[in-house]
């Protein structure tokens, strides 16, 4: 069986319990809020650990010998990701969403920039790759929103989500905070379908990036769409046994 044929195959059994209605929702978003918020912002070298994340997000206390900025990227997460999740009942991602979501994360850090498109050049380390220019930015997100608009539904949406996330970061619109954005607007593609999240471990960066890397050097997205179905399979995973959901279906 194929990753995606296991996928759909965790995603009936799921659907039949509606996860993403009612009290069940609530509940599902006040789990990932804090593994993905955790997730999301270790990758990227940030050091508090998942129990801190949890404190802060739900008392909004600070914790004592981390650096304030860690705090700052942890509430902003949670924000941005508490937007995400008012758009699951729509079917759009359109750019004033994506600049929303990236305000929400980064307004704490740099008010300046957040939200806002960069005004300088970008160069990613391990890659050669050549991101746009400035002034290519606000044309390259209005073919992105209309490429979503237009191709959406000639995707598997793991893949569409996947390749929503590598189109975004080969763009790479913002100062800093891509990583972060790219991965809550690729989940937000997921549940917005009735899919669940793909949450990234750090210990998982090399090959997250290295999958990048292929499509950017080598034109080939399969790696990297692989590599996300892994994740959602691995959520699904989780939630059908925090909902005894039999693992003979998975
Ligand atoms: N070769 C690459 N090209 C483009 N983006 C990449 C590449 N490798 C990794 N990335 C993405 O960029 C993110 C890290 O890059 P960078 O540090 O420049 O991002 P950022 O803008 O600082 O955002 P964040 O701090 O949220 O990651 C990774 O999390 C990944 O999503």
């Amino acid at each position: 069986m194929t990753i995606y044929e296991k996928i759909d195959r965790c995603h009936k059994a799921i659907s039949e319990v509606r996860p993403f209605e009612g009290h069940m929702l609530k509940q599902l978003k006040d789990y990932y809020r804090i593994g993905l918020t955790w997730s999301s912002n270790a990758i990227e070298g940030n050091t508090l650990t998942i129990s801190e994340t949890k404190v802060v997000l739900e008392d909004g206390l600070t914790i004592g010998g981390r650096p304030l900025r860690d705090f700052y990227e942890t509430v902003g997460h949670g924000q941005a990701y508490d937007f995400m999740f008012t758009l699951i009942g729509e079917r759009r991602i359109t750019v004033e969403d994506i600049k929303t979501m990236h305000r929400l994360f980064y307004k704490s850090i740099d008010e300046a920039n957040a939200g806002t498109w960069r005004k300088e050049s970008v160069i990613v380390s391990g890659t050669g790759y050549v991101f746009p220019r400035p002034q290519e930015i606000e044309g390259q997100m209005r073919k992105l929103e209309k490429w979503v608009k237009s191709e959406r539904n000639n995707y598997h949406p793991v893949t569409f989500a996947a390749l929503l996330h590598l189109k975004f970061v080969s763009i790479h619109p913002f100062i800093d905070g891509n990583g972060r954005t790219s991965r809550l607007i690729m989940n937000l593609a997921l549940i917005q379908d009735g899919y669940q999240l793909a949450i990234i471990p750090p210990v998982l960066r090399p090959e997250y990036n290295d999958t990048i890397r292929q499509y950017q050097n080598k034109g080939k997205s399969e790696p990297f769409c692989e590599f996300i179905a892994e994740r959602v399979y691995e959520t699904q995973k989780e939630i059908m046994r925090l909902l005894h959901i039999p693992l003979d279906l998975a």
